[in-house]
């Protein structure tokens, strides 16, 4: 079967200068992919490089067996690709369902399943981006890249700075998306214990370079390799 992600050698960075140092790795339909690592080892810029916002150096991206390496960041919308960038990017004077269907485009994903993941945004469908938690600015994005009807979603740290309550309820939703409705997903996420039991497959990145590829499952298990790559303790909950 054709996958649904496939890169090759890539090399990107910012102008002239390259972080990623040569990215080769697929993701299956319907398969998730956690993307770990430390600050600063190129987790933001590889999923960037593929919504089409780094500099492109060298290499490949397939997206469905199609090549949008050369694609425009809209284009590679169109294409499939749907981004939740670490700042969300929502629009502030749009009110939530209005931020959903300005961009939506027809597929299987409209208002009343997104809503139906996140009841939290159809009690909040009046209120304006600005109005919203933290938490509820997180579900918006998440739920308005869905409304793109993507082959591919790519969550880019979402739960970062938010309450702990709040981060439950917001893996889970993605868990259903992922898991439950069969959606592929990259997922960078700092939490590897939280994050690992979610999703099938996992990468470690260490100076633009994958040091780790696995299943979840196995890295979970593996406490030298968390230890070594990402500093997690035996035994502390990230
Ligand atoms: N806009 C930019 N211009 C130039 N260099 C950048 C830019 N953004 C990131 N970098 C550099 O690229 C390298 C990788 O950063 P990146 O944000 O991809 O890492 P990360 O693994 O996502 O880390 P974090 O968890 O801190 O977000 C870092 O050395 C960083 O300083």
């Amino acid at each position: 079967m054709t996958p649904v992600l496939a890169t090759e050698n890539l090399v990107a960075g910012y102008g002239e200068a390259s972080v990623l140092a040569g990215i080769s790795l697929t993701i299956e339909e319907g398969r998730t992919l956690a993307l770990l690592g430390r600050n600063g080892t190129g987790k933001t810029t590889f999923v960037n490089t593929l919504a089409g916002v780094t500099t492109h150096h060298a290499g490949s991206i397939h997206l469905m067996g199609r090549d949008v390496t050369k694609l425009r960041p809209d284009r590679r919308a169109a294409a499939g690709i749907g981004w939740v960038p670490q700042e969300r990017n929502i629009f502030k004077s749009l009110t939530v369902e209005e931020n959903m269907t300005a961009i939506a485009r027809p597929g299987v994903w409209t208002l009343e399943r997104v809503y139906s993941m996140f009841p939290r945004l159809k009690e909040r469908r009046k209120n304006l981006g600005n109005q919203l938690s933290g938490g509820e600015q997180q579900m918006l994005a998440v739920g308005r890249a869905l409304m793109v009807n993507p082959k591919l979603l790519l969550l880019d740290e979402p739960t970062e700075g938010l309450a702990p309550i709040i981060v439950d309820e917001l893996l889970a939703a993605i868990q259903r998306i992922t898991q439950g409705e069969g959606m592929s997903a990259i997922i960078i996420e700092q939490k590897a214990r939280k994050v690992l039991p979610l999703t099938d497959d996992a990468v470690i990145l260490d100076r633009g370079a994958v040091v780790f590829q696995g299943t979840s499952a196995q890295l979970l298990a593996d406490e030298a390799i968390l230890g070594q790559h990402l500093g997690v303790e035996k035994g502390v909950r990230h």
